[in-house]
């Protein structure tokens, strides 16, 4: 999912039939159907799904859907026109109606169930049954598999009303929380981090849930009251929506041997994610054990690489549950997630996370799922024990194949050749005695300025006396070790390239979508511009405003600077 060219990719689908033509359920045929499940796809109640991969769920359509942006980027990759979005039958489909799509083109999507391991732990509890049967995409509905380009998709839509995952909740998404991840998601790919993408949003002019949400002001770590939110559906896209929890669930009844197909089940997912994430790093020709192990260095290599960009970038997932980890090496699932601006090696907006999923723990966190995804891969390997050992080999070396890629992370944001554990170190403790903004602290270093006069547009605190020498000192050291390296220009040149200018401020996405409660998407459209081109030099209109330390009324403001929930 890397960035393409876009420019020469000819704009070729204009209408629904156009992208009907290019849908390909050729991979989705290889799986198997809960056989329990009705043809039409009327399964909204919670239930046990015993078996199969899928469960075929046609989705709920929110009432008189309006829309409200798309990603005109991601559009122009996908080869798609942009009046497409002013289709009627687009417009019908992304808003939940998928009734009568154009063949070949299904009328039927489906929902996927998986597993929960929570760092590394394995639960049951969160399924309404206790059986880890009714766990899975509770409001999430899969409508399309296509190939585009040459790449294959799969389009889901979050919102989109109850499946039998549902655990009783009402299958939608609300404004708030679908304005959030349809930004980040393009956000993160100007970013240059791996990530699920966003199509479009549509949202509701009559429908509204209620959601527990913070008053005006509140600096509560709950919620404080109940509010009413207009209901919204999101597309997102990716090569696949596997996560590390869905080779978990069969792979728990591989363990059991609770029905006669688990375990045939379970190879038949692992060989799914080959196909859908890894065929062009996995020979079709191997055996089934030598694909497992390469899957699983080739996921380590994935993972680990995702985690150094999310440390790079500023960003904390939150709840790195396994469910919450895709298999593919991405991003996925942005509920309580958020930006860390006033650096804190600790920042977790998730009230009901835990310091293990903080800011500087998700290596950690990912080695975990890592565990937990080999784990899954285990049954597979019972008859081949080097493959086993192998797996456990590649397993123990997450540790160090992380710690390295940190490593190259940093020394890249510093500017450095190679890392300096010293001079990393002590800068960490500056930052943190000092309160600085990360992403300004790192974009203003990237100047390669003399002195400290040069990174105190990101201080939150003015130092003076022995700090401010302190970081007089720092400065002078890793000036003299950029000294020793190329060009200087060449070097910030090279640092401006991956230390963005612009980056996620939750009190400056807020407005967005209050405003776009109230039907107006101006700033939605304002900050897209914004965040998709976050290492661009912008005008000084949007400088002024979004390059900018985060005002004192909004440190502990709920709802903003921390949320219980993501719903
Ligand atoms: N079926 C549902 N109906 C309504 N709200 C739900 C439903 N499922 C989850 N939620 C809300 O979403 C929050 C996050 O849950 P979870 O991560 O399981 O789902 P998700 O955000 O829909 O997932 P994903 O992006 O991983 O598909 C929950 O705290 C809950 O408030
Ligand atoms: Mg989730």
């Amino acid at each position: 999912m890397t960035n393409q060219p876009i420019t020469d990719v000819p704009k070729s689908v204009y209408t629904l039939e156009d992208l009907a033509r290019l849908s390909n359920y050729s991979l989705l045929n290889n799986l198997n159907c809960d056989p329990n499940a009705t043809e039409t796809g009327d399964d909204y109640a919670p239930r046990q799904v015993f078996s199969g991969h899928y469960v075929p769920v046609k989705p709920t359509p929110i009432a008189n859907p309006i829309y409200v942006a798309h990603s005109k980027t991601f559009f122009a990759e996908l080869g798609f026109d942009d009046s497409l979005v002013n289709t009627e039958d687009f417009a019908k489909l992304f808003a939940g109606d998928i009734t009568s799509v154009p063949s070949p083109m299904r009328p039927v999507g489906w929902a996927t169930g998986y597993a929960l391991s929570i760092y590394g732990t394995e639960y049951v509890q969160q399924c309404p049954f206790g059986s880890g049967n009714g766990y899975g995409d509770g409001r999430a509905v899969s409508v399309l598999e296509a190939v585009i380009n040459s790449n294959r998709w799969e389009m889901q839509l979050k919102g989109g009303g109850p499946t039998p995952y549902c655990r009783g909740g009402d299958g939608r998404a609300v404004l708030r929380s679908s304005v959030r991840e349809f930004l980040v998601q393009e956000h993160m790919h100007g970013l240059d981090v791996p990530t699920s993408r966003s199509l479009c949003l549509f949202v509701s002019q009559s429908e509204q849930v209620r959601r527990p949400w913070y008053s005006e002001g509140s600096h509560a770590t709950n919620p404080d009251m109940n509010v009413s939110n207009p209901v919204a559906i999101s597309t997102r896209v990716a090569p696949s929506f596997l996560r590390v929890g869905q080779l978990e669930l069969f792979a728990r009844r591989a363990r059991v041997n609770q029905h006669p197909e688990a375990l045939k089940e379970l190879e038949m997912i692992v060989l799914h994610l080959i196909a859908r994430e890894y065929h062009n790093e996995i020979d079709d020709e191997l055996v089934i054990a030598e694909k497992v192990v390469q899957l699983a260095l080739a996921f380590r290599d994935r993972l680990t690489t995702l985690i150094s960009h999310w440390l790079r970038v500023g960003y904390c997932q939150g709840n790195f549950n396994s469910d919450n980890c895709a298999c593919g090496g991405y991003t996925l699932d942005y509920g309580p997630f958020g930006f860390v601006e006033r650096f804190d090696p600790y920042y977790q907006p998730w009230t009901g996370g835990g310091q293990h999923f903080s800011f500087f723990n998700q290596g950690a966190a990912a080695q975990t799922n890592f565990d937990m995804f080999c784990k899954a891969l285990q049954p597979l390997l019972s008859s081949t024990p080097d493959a086993l050992d192998a797996l456990h080999q590649i397993n123990l070396g997450f540790a160090s194949v992380m710690q390295d890629k940190t490593e190259k992370m940093w020394a890249s944001k510093l500017g450095l050749a190679s890392f300096d554990a010293q001079l990393f170190n002590q800068l960490i403790t500056l930052m943190v005695q000092t309160s600085v903004d990360y992403t300004i602290f790192f974009r203003e270093l990237s100047k390669i300025p003399d002195d400290i006069s040069g990174v105190s547009k990101s201080f939150y605190n003015t130092p003076s006396g022995e700090l401010s020498e302190q970081w007089a000192l720092w400065l002078q050291t890793w000036r003299s070790v950029l000294n020793t390296q190329e060009s200087i220009q060449k070097t910030a040149q090279m640092m401006q390239r991956v230390n963005p200018k612009y980056t996620w401020r939750e009190w400056l996405v807020v407005p967005a979508y209050q405003q776009a409660g109230k039907g107006d998407f101006e700033l939605i459209h304002e900050l897209q511009q914004v965040l998709i081109q976050p290492f661009e030099e912008q005008s000084s209109k949007i400088e002024n405003k979004y390059y900018s330390l985060k005002p004192q009324a909004f440190f502990d403001a709920g709802g903003v600077s921390h949320y219980s929930c993501s719903s």
